[in-house]
């Protein structure tokens, strides 16, 4: 089996207990570290990217209360709030796992440990990581691509993927366009990994989910009093990528004057930060996406002729999920797999009939839309027989190549606005789609 790319770390004052902890994590994660001695938690989560922390509760003799754990627990969630953290103990006292949960634990273990189930726990907790680190767009992130599914038999995604191959090792820019929920981000941070500059940050900045009068000050920095709130010198995200990777997600989103200001720093690979007079250089690789038709914004004058074919040294479009429908078994299987872990629900499987009720989806969510039907399928399914919950679609059935996408889109987007009573975060993950790009699309549809 390949190890998940992963750091875990293990708080325990008990050696014994590190060791055999250590030995059985270590046949599934890449890295395991240990530290009987909590002081030095905060100091090793400084210098190093953890994804999941597995913390002794009672580190005193004659303590046994819980109390050293949940102090631990909180001074890390004031370092890394996101951090899942499984507290450990051999106190078995239901109130004290509630405790820890409310305080924020994402479980809570027994010791001695049932080996599955500790694994199964942590890797839960690996995942939530990952997503955290991805939802953290502000972040810098710095996770590794084989959690992912990038084998493919698909014509068009083996010409993306073979350009990646020649293109990665390289500094130019690369435009990654194609609708939501094609694996953008996901490209992205497999083409960092397969470059020199894999062991230095991978910033992601999502123009699509901040508020557009945040983007100068968090792409550039500013100085202190360069304006009102500005308290203190800081540096933007471009400059926390130095020597590493910037993946500007949904460029399409940047404003005529930031447009003019993006162009100056590609060309010139210099840097100055808001109310600074001081140039930096930067040692940066820029991946751009975009979901939009950015030659339509660029004859409509919303984006810069010359930045538009600045960034496009390498353009690649990523196909949709219905134009790569021999991928879906690959694709679906592989979600399975990973629920079926997740909700211990191991004798699921996919048949032939089931295969074929999913290829003939149209999937306007596309990958991502895929990923939560399966998700929803495998925990709403008893444990023995998968029973596929297919997004609301009355058009479905209907042969694919015949219908609009845009109308259908719109379709969709109707229905699930309808069925979650106008809610947008439920309508928008039924769909697949972020917050953003949902309100993006009401938009467009004046909805
Ligand atoms: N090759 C893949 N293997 C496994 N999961 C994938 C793959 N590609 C995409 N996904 C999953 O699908 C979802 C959408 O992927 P991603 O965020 O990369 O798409 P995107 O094109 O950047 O979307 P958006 O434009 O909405 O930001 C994610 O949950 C991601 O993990």
């Amino acid at each position: 089996m390949r190890k998940k790319e992963a750091h875990i770390l293990i708080v325990d004052d008990d050696e014994d207990i590190l060791f055999s902890a250590r030995i059985w994590l270590k046949k599934f994660f890449t890295e395991v570290s240990c530290l009987s001695q909590p002081k030095n938690i905060l100091k090793f989560l400084a210098e190093h990217q953890i994804d999941t922390v597995l913390l002794d509760m009672n580190f005193r003799k004659g303590f046994e209360s819980g109390q050293d754990g949940l102090y631990w627990m909180k001074e890390i969630k004031t370092l890394e709030p996101q951090l899942p953290i499984i507290l450990m103990t051999a106190y078995g006292e239901v109130e004290l796992a509630v405790e820890a949960l409310k305080n924020g634990a994402s479980d809570f273990i027994l010791k001695p440990w049932n080996n599955e189930k500790l694994y199964a726990s942590v890797n839960l907790a690996v995942d939530i990581s990952r997503k955290n680190k991805k939802l953290n767009q502000w972040e810098n992130v710095s996770v590794k691509t084989n959690q992912y599914q990038l084998e493919t038999a698909s014509f068009a995604m083996q010409e993306v993927m073979d350009q990646i191959t020649k293109v990665a090792p390289t500094d130019a820019n690369i435009l990654l366009l194609g609708e939501n929920g094609t694996g953008k981000y996901v490209l992205a941070e497999h083409i960092h990994e397969l470059s020199e500059r894999k062991n230095q940050p991978f910033v992601h900045i999502d123009l699509g989910s901040l508020s557009e009068n945040l983007f100068e000050a968090e792409l550039f920095g500013y100085k202190k009093g360069a304006f009102t709130d500005a308290n203190q010198d800081y540096s933007g995200k471009i400059e926390n990528a130095q020597n590493g990777t910037v993946f500007l997600d949904e460029i399409a989103n940047l404003p005529l004057h930031l447009q003019t200001k993006l162009l100056s720093l590609i060309q010139n690979r210099k840097l100055t930060r808001i109310g600074e007079n001081k140039e930096r250089t930067l040692d940066v690789r820029f991946i751009f996406a975009t979901n939009e038709n950015l030659k339509k914004a660029v004859s409509e004058n919303r984006f810069r002729k010359d930045l538009y074919y600045r960034i496009n040294t390498v353009e690649l479009q990523i196909p949709s999920l219905r134009e790569r429908l021999e991928d879906i078994p690959t694709l679906a299987n592989y979600f399975l797999e990973k629920y079926k872990q997740k909700y211990h629900k191991s004798d699921l499987a996919l048949n032939e009939s089931l295969i074929n009720e999913l290829t003939t989806y149209s999937w306007p969510g596309n990958i991502r839309e895929l990923d939560h039907c399966i998700e929803r399928s495998v925990i709403l399914s008893n444990e023995k027989n998968l029973k596929l919950l297919m997004p609301q679609d009355e058009e479905s059935d209907k042969p694919i190549v015949n219908l609009n996408i845009e109308e259908m889109e719109e379709i969709l987007i109707k229905k699930a606005l309808k069925k979650h009573r106008g809610n947008i975060s439920l309508a928008a993950e039924d769909l697949g789609l972020s917050r953003a790009a949902l309100y993006r699309r009401m938009e467009k549809f004046e909805l």
